[in-house]
């Protein structure tokens, strides 16, 4: 067994913030250790980093395709110098990203950066019911367009064929990693890998059904400088690093107990995070709503809001989450980025105020809501612990006053995700 690597053996980049925590569970669970930043770290922030992987999260999803470029190709200049022996660039399972792009233009840039020629496109998340098959996309038994992602008001899918998605985002020659070629194992992946290179392709959608895929396809591309997709993908990394004899065998996911009070906060109007609310309120557990209306109106929600905690005495939820039409109906009223920002920044504001008061574990819902809430809290790195549910770790803050935090997407988590969170983060077994 060798001894703890001195530089990082993966570099991550990812487009949003809580599919950099998803991403860093996938790893954790393969025995890297990892940590995630938001944002490129900072020289002090560097002078610390100890882990196998890490993950630097941006906020590049929806950004025009030049600016996502030049901040991902910044984030690789970081994880390059740090000596980052493969790169994985990770975006969301269901391949979001406008009709401008960028997953085409950041994985073409990223690629001629490396100077390699040959790159996978998998976004599959097969136990989050994401699989591809013939390069189409399928969230759960619905092709992406029908799965109602073509609802999505910022990155709306309304094509399930990534080849044809991917085409339209790059200049590079996009093919397709059959299942059959797959299915023939690490060296049928191998083989056909060789033949799209010959033909001049050079990023390959990968089809992906299972987890057993998913491992076919790190395994046969443990060679590649630039790997892209979801962190199903990232599965099969851990292996290789480990087949090379440069992974320690020690407990990954190990993180430190953080005592104190702790809070759910939701800013999520997902299908998922509607569900965790009406079990939340159905054992008639405390919680508060916010209203998006009454802050825009000026009135004092996040006092109210900090009083309601205070006064009750046991932990609480604090949430915007709405059913689609009431959320719809608001942003109407106050158009679709002010209603956001509004909720984002009370949710914020209230979670800077519940940690003066105390609170140290935070369980919160929703990938901009999280990127709002760790930003109050002044929180800059994560170490990534154990897996709560698919997609979702248990973190804790490095600095001197570290913060148990569970971060979901949006329409991730069980029903009961937030007794159960709040249970892990507390240390005791779920
Ligand atoms: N009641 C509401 N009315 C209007 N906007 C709301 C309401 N509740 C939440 N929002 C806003 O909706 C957005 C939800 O985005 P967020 O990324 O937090 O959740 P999500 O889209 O479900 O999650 P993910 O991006 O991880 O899939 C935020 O900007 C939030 O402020
Ligand atoms: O891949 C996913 O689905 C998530 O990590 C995510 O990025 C959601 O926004």
């Amino acid at each position: 067994m060798s001894n703890s690597p001195v530089r990082p053996l993966l570099g991550c980049i990812a487009d949003d913030f809580t599919g950099a925590t998803d991403l860093a569970n996938m790893l954790v669970r393969g025995g890297m250790r990892t940590v995630q930043s938001i944002g490129i770290p900072t020289a002090e922030m560097a002078a610390d980093l100890d882990a196998d992987a890490i993950v630097i999260a941006l906020k590049s999803r929806t950004t025009p395709a030049a600016e996502a470029v030049e901040e991902s190709l910044a984030a690789l200049e970081w994880l390059r110098e740090r000596g980052c022996e493969q790169i994985f660039f990770k975006y969301c399972s269901t391949f979001d990203s406008t009709a401008a792009g960028n997953i085409g233009q950041v994985s073409e840039a990223l690629l001629k950066k490396l100077g390699g020629d040959f790159t996978l496109a998998c976004p599959a998340f097969p136990e989050n019911g994401r699989t591809i098959f013939r390069g189409h996309l399928f969230v759960q038994d619905q092709l992406l367009n029908e799965s109602g992602m073509q609802h999505h008001p910022l990155t709306p899918m309304t094509d399930a064929n990534l080849v044809r998605v991917l085409q339209s985002q790059t200049q590079q020659k996009v093919g397709l990693l059959r299942y059959d070629s797959i299915a023939k194992g690490v060296e049928g992946v191998r083989s056909k890998i060789a033949e799209l290179r010959a033909d001049g392709v050079s990023m390959a959608i990968a089809d992906a059904l299972s987890d057993a895929d998913l491992y076919t396809l790190g395994e046969a591309c443990a060679d590649l400088l630039l790997l892209t997709g979801g962190s199903g993908l990232a599965q099969g990394l851990p292996g290789n690093f480990r087949k090379a004899g440069k992974l320690r065998d020690i407990d990954a996911a190990k993180l430190e107990p953080v005592e104190g009070g702790e809070v759910v906060l939701a800013g999520s109007a997902s299908v998922a995070t509607n569900g965790q609310v009406a079990a939340w309120l159905e054992a008639n557990r405390p919680a508060l709503r916010i209203n998006p209306l009454e802050l825009a109106a000026g009135r004092p929600v996040v006092e109210q809001a900090l009083e309601f905690a205070r006064k009750a005495g046991e932990t609480v939820l604090i949430y915007a989450t709405s059913s689609p039409n009431e959320v719809k109906a608001v942003q109407q009223q106050l158009g679709v980025e002010r209603a956001g920002a509004l909720v984002e920044d009370a949710l914020g504001q209230i979670a800077k105020g519940l940690l003066h008061a105390g609170v140290r574990r935070f369980v919160v819902a929703g990938g901009e809501t999280s990127g709002a809430v760790v930003q109050a809290l002044g929180v800059q790195l994560l170490k990534i612990g154990a897996q709560i549910d698919p997609g979702v770790p248990a973190t804790v803050s490095s600095g001197n006053q570290p913060l148990a935090l569970a971060l979901k997407s949006g329409n991730f988590g069980g029903r009961d995700f937030f007794s159960k969170a709040l249970k892990q983060l507390a240390g005791e077994s779920v």
